[in-house]
Parts: structure tokens; C-alpha cells; sequence
């Protein structure tokens, strides 16, 4: 199966995340400008994909200015500040920055080193996590709630939360997916559900606003979802709407399980409160589908991303354990 994004010859190549789920297409990225213009975009989103993007984008930039080590370092800087919040960006960047002073091709070496590393670390994250949510949940097949898009869109390949409904489902314990559309961009009702038809596993796309609903009619057995930054102590930067998904799960007593690869967990901060939260266009709220559905002049209050408190969340799973949680 393709890779989310990868290297060839001289460019970085992503599936087109904007085009999907109308179009299956790939954007051939040959600058660093072009490769910060498709991650503000989201043509490349989610954390690890970003991570390798972070990376990638090091060495395009290492491979073109050689000596110019400032060069390199100015646009490293530009690539780790293109989007705040997923600490894989400068984490990949910074990754790739330190083979700077052996040479561009050290540097593309580490870079597709990211890449290689990305799809293990995801599939021994979701296989854990699968066995864990099994452990917990008796019911059998599952009913299992998701958010945003955690799947091998957001990886280099395979997928977190999605990695783990893969595992479940060869094994025959999914019933179905409910997959929250995800306002406002919709990698819900976009990306998710296209990658659960793919894959034939079953599934029905919700508004955010019905998931609490659905647990209170007894729909769902577990919660699972991606994450784009874990602070030292549990707390989990993820998708606008994972924080009240949480706090329905506790009133309905459901498990709710985050996975992620290692390199999303951030221990330079010690809890959710120092996480920076992505602010973005108030178009993305007052437009839908290219139309205006709000007055010219509505004030919009637009986070990209929310903090679930590690009290809220039953475990953090990644490659490397379960995270102690506070
Ligand atoms: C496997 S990380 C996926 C993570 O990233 C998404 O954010 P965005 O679509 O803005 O890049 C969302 O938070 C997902 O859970």
C-alpha cells in the first residue's frame, strides 16, 4: 500500500489529503515552500505524517543549500513552525537537523530513516492497544467510537487508532465504527470513512454532537483516538472534540484509549496546560462547501486541537508501553 508521503529522486510525495475521499491523487512537493504551503493546507496531516514531513523537508532544504548551513537552519525553522500543536513536526525536523553537519545526504538518510521507523512504531502501538481494549472490554464484536482522522492518512503508513481497528477486525472483533465527521474540516467523514470502506470494515459517520448520544444509547463499547502531543504527565493534545468525547465517556463508564507512536509523546512538558493549541481560519467555521453560512462579520473561536486531561483517559499506548498515567 502506498505511503502517505515518502521521497523520490529529488521531491517529497503525499497522497492529497484535500482531494479525498472525491479523488485518490499525489502532489510532488520540490521546495520547502511547497511542503509548508501542503502542511498548512492539511494535504499532509496528522501528527506522525507530519513528523516524517518535518524531516523530509529538513533534508530537501539540506540537499539544495549544502554548505549554507544557515540557510538549512532558517528553513528548518519555517518547516517546525507550520503547524504548533503535533510535536512530531519539530521533533522530525530536529531529528534530521542534527546529520546537518555530515552533509545533505546524512541528513536524507535519518529523514527516510523517520519514515521506516514510523509504520513499525504505529503497528506495535495499535497491536498493544488492541489487545488492551480486548482485556477490557467483554463484549464481543466491538462497537468502537473514533475521532478526526488517525489512520494511515495521518501516518507514514498503517495508523494509530485506526492501526487498531485494523488488528481487531482481521481478528473478527469489530462490529462497527462510529466515526465522528470531525468540524470543521471533516478528516472524519473524509479521510476516516474512506479509509473504513477501504479496508471493508463497517461503519457509519456521525455530527460530533450525536456521540454522547450514541454512548447513552448504549452504541459504543470503547472510545479510541489518535493524539498529536502527550505531555509528561498523561495529558493529551488531540482533534478539536476529543476533551468532551472524554468527559461523555466517564459519565457512560466507556474505556477511552489513545494511541500514538513514541515520538508523540512530549516529556520537556510536564502537563496539558503548556501545550500550544493551533488557532486557525475563522473560514473553516463561517464557510462550508464554499459557501458563507455565517454573517460577514461573525466573530469565530476556531482551536484546531484540545487537551484531554490524563484522568479522563484509561490508557496511552504507544510502541514503546502503556504511559503511567497521573
Ligand atoms: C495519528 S495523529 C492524527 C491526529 O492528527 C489530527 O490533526 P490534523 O488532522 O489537524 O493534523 C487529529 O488530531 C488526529 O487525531
Amino acid at each position: 500500500m502506498r505511503r502517505t508521503i515518502d521521497w523520490d529522486e529529488d521531491a517529497v510525495v503525499i497522497i492529497d489529503q484535500c482531494a479525498l475521499p472525491g479523488a485518490f491523487s499525489t502532489l510532488r512537493l520540490r521546495t520547502v515552500d511547497e511542503l509548508i504551503d501542503a502542511i498548512r493546507r492539511l494535504a499532509v496531516r496528522g501528527a506522525p505524517a507530519l513528523g516524517a514531513a518535518g524531516a523530509l523537508g529538513t533534508a530537501m532544504s539540506a540537499l539544495r543549500h549544502g554548505a549554507d548551513h544557515a540557510a538549512v537552519e532558517a528553513d528548518a525553522k519555517r518547516l517546525a513552525e507550520a503547524r504548533p500543536t503535533a510535536v512530531n513536526l519539530s521533533w522530525g525536523v530536529r531529528r534530521a537537523l542534527a546529520k546537518l553537519p555530515e552533509g545533505g545526504q546524512a541528513v536524507l538518510v535519518e529523514a527516510k530513516a523517520v519514515l521506516d521507523e514510523d509504520e513499525t512504531a504505529n503497528r506495535q502501538a495499535s497491536a498493544r492497544a488492541a489487545e488492551a481494549i480486548l482485556d477490557r472490554c467483554a463484549r464481543r464484536p466491538l462497537r468502537l467510537l473514533t475521532h478526526c482522522n488517525a489512520g494511515r492518512l495521518a501516518t507514514v503508513g498503517w495508523g494509530t487508532a485506526l492501526g487498531v481497528v485494523w488488528h481487531l477486525h482481521t481478528a473478527g472483533h469489530v462490529e462497527y465504527v462510529f466515526a465522528d465527521e470531525t468540524r470543521p474540516l471533516l478528516q472524519g467523514a473524509r479521510l476516516t470513512a474512506w479509509e473504513l470502506a477501504q479496508a471493508g470494515v463497517p461503519y457509519r459517520v456521525l455530527p460530533d454532537s450525536a456521540a454522547a448520544t450514541a454512548m447513552a444509547r448504549g452504541l459504543i463499547d470503547c472510545v479510541v483516538v489518535g493524539a498529536d502531543r502527550i505531555a509528561a504527565n498523561g495529558d493529551v493534545a488531540n482533534k478539536i472534540g476529543t476533551y468532551p468525547l472524554a468527559l461523555a465517556a466517564a459519565r457512560h463508564g466507556l474505556p477511552f484509549f489513545v494511541v500514538a507512536p513514541e515520538s508523540t509523546v512530549d516529556r520537556t512538558l510536564p502537563g496539558g496546560e503548556h501545550i500550544v493549541i493551533e488557532e486557525r481560519s475563522a473560514a473553516e467555521v463561517t464557510e462550508f462547501g464554499g459557501r458563507r453560512v455565517a454573517p460577514d462579520d461573525a466573530a469565530v473561536f476556531n482551536p484546531a486541537f484540545d487537551v484531554t486531561p490524563a484522568d479522563l483517559i484509561t490508557a496511552v499506548v504507544t510502541d514503546q508501553g502503556i504511559l503511567p498515567l497521573a
